[in-house]
């Protein structure tokens, strides 16, 4: 990790910083993976940059060792509205190294939104003038849900992508699958070249992941290639290096047309006021049972009112909901509050944190308090009332 001290030196890059990407769709299982290994003295000296979709981060509190050297991107995508600022994040990290400013990192390991287009990312290292001086790219690692997986392939693209640029495949949650024989074969017509690491493997190191030499894009499809040259256009002309809109504070993704299914929006909820834990369970039942199949990612730290001290972790992939873990603690950094970050397809604006208020009995003008929704369910915010 990176430390702000003083030192004399300067330090050259004769081949460049590498720059590792962990990347994959939502709630494949990108935190979980690099929480595994962050401890890992291979990693010990190197900086973490994170990058999360909705505008309030959670990513980077659930980082075990948070703090020193883990730089949060959030409100905005790294493929289209932060890649500016990714930019800007690498080339200052640069400076600072070699003025001495802080301890020298020997890699960088950037964890893309699960919405990402790894391919604009990879552009801005290796594309950049002067960025690529100093970096190379080295480690595009993306983890698969083993669960979610295929549906998943078949219905984003961005989830094809992630898989077809990659030196490595990770699977995960591959326990909860009876086989991945289906997945395995799709993964290799994506990127038969790619190593496959299963996530649960005991001795499954950073070097083992990250250090696959130099990224070559040769040895990828020759979609691949193409999208590269295609991205380092986009930039050349422009398009690339964020300046993207950004729809005021009403907590929708920025989005880029090109990029992103306009379908797909995020909703992040900031909440002082504790919920019960009945309110909460009956909040997220709600949204499962009338909207499941809309509910891309759910994920949160709750603020409890039987004890507000000590927050609920909470994660939801698609259908698959994780046993909700309770902290000792709310992690360092964090404000104590509820923070939840839910990202749906086709649902209406603002319908999650309506839900989640009235659940919470926060008031709100026009909102069905929680008596009325949980006596009619279907009389859902947002949602045409049924007759
Ligand atoms: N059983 C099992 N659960 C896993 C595994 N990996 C991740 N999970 C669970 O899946 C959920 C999502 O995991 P995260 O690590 O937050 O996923 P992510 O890819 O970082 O999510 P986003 O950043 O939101 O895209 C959590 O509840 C994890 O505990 C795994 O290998 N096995």
């Amino acid at each position: 990790m990176t430390a702000e001290i003083q030192s004399e030196r300067s330090w050259s890059v004769p081949n460049g910083v590498p720059v590792s990407i962990l990347t994959g769709f939502l709630g494949a299982g990108k935190t979980t993976l690099l929480n595994r290994l962050i401890g890992d003295p291979w990693l010990s000296d190197a900086a973490l940059i994170i990058n999360e979709f909705g505008d309030v981060g959670i990513d980077h509190l659930l980082v075990e060792s948070s703090g020193d050297g883990v730089i949060e991107l959030s409100d905005g995508c790294l493929c289209c509205t932060v890649r500016g600022e990714l930019v800007d994040t690498l080339a200052d990290l640069m400076d600072r190294m070699q003025t001495g400013k802080i301890r020298p990192f020997s890699r960088v390991v950037i964890e893309t939104t699960g919405l990402a287009d790894p391919v604009p990312v990879m552009q801005s290292v290796i594309g950049h003038p002067a960025l690529g001086q100093s970096y190379r790219l080295e480690g595009l690692v993306t983890v698969v849900d083993a669960v979610n997986g295929m549906a998943t392939l078949e219905s984003h693209e961005e989830a094809r992508r992630q898989v077809a640029v990659a030196d490595t495949l990770v699977l995960s949650k591959t326990a909860l699958v009876e086989n991945c024989v289906a997945l395995r074969t799709s993964l290799e017509a994506l990127n038969p070249l790619s190593r496959v690491f299963l996530a649960d493997e005991p001795d499954l190191s950073a070097q083992s992941l990250f250090d696959s030499g130099a990224y070559d894009p040769d040895r990828r499809s020759l979609d691949v290639a193409r999208w590269l040259s295609t991205e380092q256009d986009h930039a050349d002309h422009g398009h690339g290096h964020g300046g993207h809109h950004h729809h005021g504070h009403d907590h929708h993704h920025a989005h880029d047309v090109n990029r992103h299914d306009e379908h797909i929006r995020s909703d992040s909820l900031v909440f002082e006021k504790p919920i019960t834990p009945e309110a909460l369970g009956m909040f997220l039942d709600l949204v499962r049972s009338a909207h499941g199949p809309k509910l891309l990612r759910m994920k949160g730290l709750i603020k409890l009112a039987d004890d507000p001290s000590r927050p609920l972790v909470l994660h939801a992939v698609q259908s698959l909901m994780s046993e909700p873990v309770r902290l000792k603690a709310w992690p360092e950094g964090s404000r104590e509050e509820t923070r939840l970050v839910v990202i749906t397809r086709d649902m209406p604006e603002g319908f999650v944190a309506e839900l989640f208020s009235s659940f919470a009995n926060v008031p709100g003008v026009g909102r069905p308090d929680r008596e009325a929704l949980t006596a009619n369910p279907l009389a859902i915010p947002g949602m045409p009332a049924r007759r």
